[in-house]
Order: C-alpha cells, then sequence, then structure tokens
C-alpha cells in the first residue's frame, strides 16, 4: 500500500515567559505562554530522518526568550507576528509559521492604606480570564490574527427563559420563564488586518461582550451568542467574524420542599458537568476568507 506525508507541524508548545519591565522603581509584568508550530519542507525528516531543514523546537523556545528581551513584549499579536515573520523570514525551509500565545493577567496590589502610594512591585492575579491569540505567518507574506480571550465568567440572575422546544420520548427538562444564566465566554475574533490597534480592539471588544450578554433579554444562549457575536462586529470595523464557544453552566433550583421550605428562586445547585455547550461564528457579509486564520 502506497502512503504519502499528510499535513504537519512542529514546534515548541507552551514556553513560559515573564517578562519585567523595571521603570525605576516601578515594574510592570508580562505573563504570557507562547506556543510556536512551523511547517516547510518537511519530507525530508519524516521519510528519511534528514534533520536539515528542521529549526529545532529548543531554538524556536529561545528565540521567544531572545525576541522577548531585544524587542519587549507589549500587545500579544505584534510578538506574536513578529516571531512568525522571524521564523519564515530567517529560515528557507519554513515555509509557514504559527503562533498561538495565552497572557495571564496581574494587576498591583492595592495601596496598604488609603493615601499611600501605589506598589510599585507586587502584584495579584487578576482573576481566570486569559487573553489570547493565534497568529499564521507564510512565506507570500501573508499574515493573519485571530485575538480572544476565554474563561470569561458572566452570570445573569435573571432575564432568561428557555421554553417552546421538542419534546420526545426523553424529555424531562422543564420550560422555564425565568432562569439563571451563566457561562465561560470563549470568544475569538478574526482582524481584517494584521494592522490593527491591538489594545484598543481588545478592550471594546470585551466592554461589547459583556454589554451584549448583560443587556440581552435572553430565549437561549444561542440567541445571546448571536447577540454577542453581531455587538462586536457592529461597532468594530477592523473585525470581520467572531467565534464563540458559550458553556451552559447550568443552576438548578433545590427543592426545598421536603424541608417546608418554599424557593422562590434563591436557592441554587451550581453543577459543573455535564453541560450544554453552544457553539457558533458571526461574521460580516463581506468577511473575507479566512484562509488558515483559524487552523
Ligand atoms: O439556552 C439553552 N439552549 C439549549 O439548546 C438548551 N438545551 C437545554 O437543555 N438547555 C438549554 N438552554
Amino acid at each position: 500500500m502506497a502512503v504519502v506525508l499528510g499535513p504537519n507541524r512542529y514546534g515548541k508548545a507552551e514556553t513560559r515567559l515573564v517578562r519585567v519591565v523595571r521603570d525605576g522603581g516601578v515594574h510592570h509584568l508580562k505573563d504570557l505562554s507562547v506556543s510556536t508550530a512551523l511547517s516547510g519542507d518537511m519530507e525530508a525528516v519524516h521519510l528519511t530522518g534528514d534533520n536539515a531543514a528542521v529549526l529545532p523546537t529548543d531554538t524556536q523556545k529561545n528565540t521567544v526568550y531572545a525576541l522577548a528581551r531585544s524587542r519587549g513584549v507589549d500587545q500579544i499579536e505584534d510578538f506574536a507576528l513578529a516571531l512568525a515573520r522571524h521564523f519564515v523570514d530567517s529560515q528557507p525551509t519554513i515555509r509557514h509559521a504559527r503562533v498561538e500565545i495565552e497572557e495571564y493577567s496581574w494587576e498591583r496590589i492595592p495601596p496598604a492604606a488609603p493615601g499611600a502610594g501605589e506598589r510599585r512591585h507586587s502584584f495579584v492575579r487578576a482573576g481566570t480570564e486569559v487573553r489570547t491569540c493565534l497568529v499564521h505567518h507564510d512565506e507570500s507574506g501573508r499574515s493573519t490574527v485571530v485575538s480572544g480571550l476565554r474563561d470569561l465568567t458572566v452570570l445573569n440572575t435573571t432575564g432568561s427563559e428557555f421554553h417552546g422546544f421538542i419534546r420526545d420520548a426523553y424529555t424531562t427538562l422543564e420550560p422555564t420563564t425565568d432562569r439563571v444564566l451563566a457561562t465561560a465566554v470563549r470568544a475569538r475574533w478574526r482582524h481584517v488586518s494584521p494592522d490593527s490597534d491591538f489594545a484598543g480592539s481588545y478592550r471594546e471588544v470585551r466592554r461589547r461582550l459583556l454589554e451584549a450578554f448583560a443587556g440581552t433579554h435572553s430565549l437561549s444562549l444561542q440567541q445571546t451568542l448571536y447577540a454577542m457575536g453581531r455587538s462586536v462586529l457592529a461597532g468594530r470595523p477592523e473585525i470581520c467574524e467572531v467565534r464563540l464557544a458559550l458553556p451552559n453552566r447550568h443552576h438548578f433550583l433545590v427543592d426545598l420542599e421536603p424541608f417546608g421550605l418554599d424557593n422562590p428562586g434563591e436557592v441554587y445547585f451550581a453543577a459543573d458537568r455535564p453541560y450544554g455547550l453552544i457553539e457558533g461564528a458571526v461574521l460580516t457579509e463581506d468577511a473575507p476568507g479566512a484562509g488558515s486564520a483559524w487552523d
């Protein structure tokens, strides 16, 4: 049976990088996980073990640290673009680079007392929310940028209904006109061009996602998903596609009748699994082709 080599890529996954900028006594912190993956002329290494075309994954990891020092790290998208372009532009055998970054946010520990100066070098991790990006760059010079976030955990205590759904022999779910709606938002959005104001764009997209979640009277999480995506696209012309994954973090009203107590929407059991998983993409009508942007 004849076989051929299919699509392949290789790289260093989850290089942990912490970059401290020392501005006098005031320090600034970037905390990243960087994953690189390269592809190109990799027939020989797979078929015969000839490594002549291979830039080692160890070198890829070292490049992450070296560029962090030499060019600094501001917006993760710009750092990812610099890395991807470096690999493709510096090595003839590397024809495509994929760089994925997660950023964990830290905030300053508050002053000891009102009026005391801001802490200069002490930080506390800011919640569970993670900022993300995925960048591709290829030998033709084309770059694509997808920004995102995950674990943005939100909850509405009312303003959510779910009824009118299919009922078959296995359906036990009661329709409801008032339920808790909670989710941990995974959102990614594709930029029209790799030249964006990534900081401002991120801030505004996040604000719009939250505003749409809070401001939508929801008849389903699917409806909320679409409203969130539409809100981002309506206000941010630099973005042409939003993909969302919304786990439905079910909150079940506890039956307190056995204890002679009513429960008018006050006491819930927050289940962690199983959970509904609602996923979807929202695009502008004229969105350019995505190429490998989401790969
Ligand atoms: O918003 C929802 N969408 C569903 O498709 C679904 N299915 C379900 O059991 N609960 C819910 N809630």
